[in-house]
């Protein structure tokens, strides 16, 4: 059978990750594709960090659908580099960051800073270099949840040094402020105190960088997602009706902005018994897969209300660090590598990473 590169493309387009039941290499093109007598050199780039057990089975998935296209002989060149992606038109990336991702909620209290958290070090655990920024000026919470306290220092007077912890680096609203004085600060001082943090923090190197945002949709968020280079939002809810219909306004302010969605995250979805293991729905059932069905937004998981989990969180080792074995650290590790599929999805950054142009007028 000769071999078309049309059909190879197709073939190896639709194989999925068997982890998220995503397609694997969706925006894999003909020109990643050189072909040859008697088979194929394919240059695979997924977008997002994978184990060396994963790669060999996506490899092995990629190579089977390669065989049944035709290719008799197929030579693999698969990356699994992190590319820097888009962010809305008009702000400046952050130089060493190459993707930030909003962590939001319609309504406080549904468990944002718990899956930011957790989402956070998921992704340093499949290889990823991740920051986590929790701006969220009303509760900053990731020093308790990361462990962490402390100021960050300054060696120049200029910048300051993050923290490090469970593998990634934080910088917290909260390391900054007296515990009791955020009520009182105004809109406008809060959004420039969080975009410093933002801009005056020595981040390293980074794939991610998780925002975990000030919940609701009111003049501070709102500012942060119009000020905040990103390249998508997740939407954090529980399948309670309140928090839907606020988690619905949190998402229709980052469609607004041309912000993409990267999808909703239902927490506390089943209260898990820690005596019996019984299940039961105490804020509802599947109202965030409705949601996103409804709103034609991807579906990321459900994290169940577990003791086990708020118990990880207040010792300052969030469940995917203390737990990893857990059933729930599964589901994280299954949200952080859908959220890492969404990103590799999105239209890649090809301006931001320019220098400025200065034009300077030299009449004297
Ligand atoms: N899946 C879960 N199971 C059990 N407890 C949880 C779960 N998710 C979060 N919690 C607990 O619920 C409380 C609120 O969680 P968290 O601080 O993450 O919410 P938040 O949405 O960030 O709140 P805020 O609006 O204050 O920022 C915490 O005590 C946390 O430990």
């Amino acid at each position: 059978m000769s071999l078309s590169s049309k059909a190879l493309l197709d073939a190896l387009r639709s194989v999925v990750d068997p982890v998220t039941g995503m397609p694997v290499a969706p925006t894999l093109k003909e020109s990643d594709i050189t072909l040859s007598e008697t088979g194929a050199t394919v240059r695979v780039e997924p977008g997002y960090v994978t184990s060396a057990a994963a790669k060999t089975a996506l490899t092995e998935q990629l190579e089977a659908a390669a065989r049944q296209a035709g290719a008799a002989q197929l030579t693999l060149q698969f990356s699994d580099t992190v590319r820097a992606h888009a962010v809305q038109s008009g702000l400046k990336p952050i130089a060493s960051v190459k993707n930030i991702i909003a962590v939001a909620s319609g309504k406080g209290g549904v468990g944002k800073s718990t899956t930011s958290a957790n989402l956070a070090i998921a992704l340093a655990q499949s290889g990823a270099r991740v920051g986590i920024l929790d701006a969220d000026i009303y509760g900053p919470s990731q020093p308790l949840i990361m462990g962490v306290s402390g100021k960050p220092v300054s060696n120049d007077g200029k910048t300051m040094e993050p923290l490090r912890a469970h593998g990634i680096t934080v910088n917290s609203i909260g390391f900054l402020i007296e515990a009791d004085s955020p009520a009182i600060w105004r809109g406008p001082m809060v959004t420039q105190a969080l975009e410093q943090l933002l801009r005056q923090t020595n981040w390293p190197d980074l794939d991610y960088l998780i925002v975990d945002m000030p919940p609701g949709t009111g003049d501070i968020a709102l500012t942060l997602a119009q000020k905040v280079p990103v390249v998508g939002a997740i939407i954090v809810t529980t399948p309670q009706d309140i928090a839907l219909l606020d988690a619905r306004k949190g998402l229709r302010m980052f469609e607004k902005m041309n912000i993409p969605i990267l999808g909703i995250v239902e927490n506390m979805a089943m209260h898990i018994c820690s005596h019996c293991g019984h299940a039961e729905a105490i804020f509802g059932e599947d109202g965030g897969r409705h949601m996103a069905q409804e709103l034609d937004v991807p579906w990321l998981g459900a994290l169940p209300l577990a003791k086990s989990i708020r118990e990880q969180t207040d010792a300052g080792t969030p469940t995917v660090a203390s737990d990893p074995n857990s059933e729930a650290a599964g589901l994280y590790r299954e949200l952080a590598r859908r959220v890492a599929m969404a990103v590799a999805a999105l239209p890649r950054d090809m301006a931001g990473r320019f220098p400025s142009v200065v034009v300077e007028n030299l009449k004297k």
